[in-house]
């Protein structure tokens, strides 16, 4: 059967990148850039004090000698006369260093009086002058295609005056719940009923990522049903399901994605949870058939839904880094299947610590709920004692996942 990485492979192989829009670089936050940016002028446009005190020549500086203040320069002075001679002018943080000054003394080591200035110590030729171009040059890559703005890359755009930003487009993505056991959260709860968690859980996983799911209710155990509604669902730019994905009778998900044009990638995955997954294409559209057990699906979701929906939507980096953990038990499995463990994360003196957050059967969520991150045990795994370091997957941010040591 499949393995996890050889099935997120797949997975990313058959998606790409949806096509762009320009949107205001006041909404840009949070989108991921389009086309790379590169500087249009040099940052520094000018050199320019980093300091409020005097501009100098340092070659008048002499120990001792009291110099007259010619000029007043303001951030926001244009570039105009050249420094005096042997005069020092006033300048403030930012303004533009006037033609033949070299130097800035801070006020903190001068003494102005009567309009002249001397000052406490000999000043170091260059000091506290920003230079011309010394953080980018005019044509410097600023930012690559692919790159998630964050608020640095919003000042770095506005700095260079861009306004209409190139990102990628939000994915669309469609949410179908199958069976007839389910009714929708606020919807009166019979017998053998249980409410559509999953949809919500999907939904909410989608938006934390930037898309924008499209929630198409529950299809119901009949081929009409999924019929319609998974045909809805390939409107969308990519599908997710959620149950009728395993052996029972009526488990028609991907019998009737087939009959509707889809091809299948693959179906199973040698991981616990999440075996019977399934993948498919419908054109360039891509599928994803997620197992029923509310555990289940948000585990396939974090592991193999997310990387493929940062990918539509131009993420540079698709698959989320591992980060080093420290297992505080024994972990013991069977071998022969991979499994993704729920643990809790304690940060101990910046260092992470792994213990499972409780039982471990698909069927009990409160330990998804208490997880701060997931652990990938590969198949031939059987026993990790305690102390062995391990690769974890944080769900959320790291001040959501991990819980400070009390
Ligand atoms: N004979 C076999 N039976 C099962 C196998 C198997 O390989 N052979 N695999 C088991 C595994 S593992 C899983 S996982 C489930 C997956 O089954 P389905 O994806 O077909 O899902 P269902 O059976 O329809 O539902 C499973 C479970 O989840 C509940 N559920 C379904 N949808 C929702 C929803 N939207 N919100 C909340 N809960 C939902 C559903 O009521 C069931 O309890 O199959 C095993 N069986
Ligand atoms: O894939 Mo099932 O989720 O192992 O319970």
């Amino acid at each position: 059967m499949l393995r996890f990485e050889e099935a997120r492979r797949l997975i990313l192989t058959h998606t790409s990148p949806l096509d762009t829009e320009r949107i205001s670089l006041f909404t840009a936050g949070g989108r991921v850039l389009a086309e790379e940016i590169r500087a249009p002028w040099d940052l520094p446009p000018w050199d320019n004090s980093a300091m409020d005190g005097y501009a100098v020549r340092l070659a008048d500086c002499a120990p001792g000698r009291r110099l007259p203040v010619r000029g007043y320069l303001p951030a926001g002075a244009v570039p105009g006369a050249a420094l005096a001679p042997g005069a020092a002018a006033k300048i403030m943080t930012g303004a533009p260093l006037p033609a033949e000054a070299d130097t800035i003394v801070p006020f903190e080591q001068a003494d102005e009086q009567d309009g002249q200035v001397s000052f406490s110590s000999t000043p170091q030729a260059g000091a506290h002058i920003r230079r011309r171009a010394e953080d980018l040059r005019s044509g410097d890559l600023v930012i690559p295609a692919g790159t998630p703005l964050r608020p640095a890359e919003i000042g770095m755009l506005a700095t260079f005056g861009k306004i209409l930003i190139p990102v990628f487009r939000r994915a669309r993505i469609a949410v179908l719940s199958t069976g007839d056991e389910l009714v929708e959260p606020g919807d009166q709860l019979g017998e053998g009923r249980i409410i559509n968690s999953n949809a919500l859980a999907i939904a909410a996983a989608l938006s934390e990522l930037g898309a924008e799911p499209v929630l198409l209710g529950i299809a119901r155990d009949n081929r009409e049903s999924h019929l319609q509604l998974l045909g809805e669902g390939l409107k969308a730019d990519a599908l997710i399901t959620s149950a009728g994905i395993s052996t029972g009778d009526r488990d028609l998900v991907r019998e009737v994605l087939l009959e509707l044009g889809a091809t299948e990638i693959f179906y199973k995955i040698n991981i616990k949870p999440g075996r019977p997954t399934a993948f498919l294409r419908f054109g360039a559209k891509p599928v994803f058939c997620l197992p029923g057990n509310p555990v289940a699906t948000l585990i396939t979701f974090e592991e193999l839904v997310k990387p493929a929906v940062l990918r539509m939507m131009g993420h540079h980096r698709a698959i989320q880094p591992f980060i080093k953990g420290t297992l505080r038990e024994d972990v013991r499995k069977k071998p022969g299947r991979g499994q993704f463990l729920r643990v809790a994360l304690e940060i101990r003196d910046g260092r992470i610590l792994v213990s499972t957050s409780g039982d471990q059967n698909t069927g009990i969520l409160r330990t998804l709920v208490r997880a701060g991150g997931l652990v990938y045990l590969a198949p031939e795994a059987t026993h990790l004692p305690a102390g062995s370091e391990v690769d974890v997957h944080l769900l959320g941010t790291p001040r959501e996942a991990l819980d400070e040591q009390a």
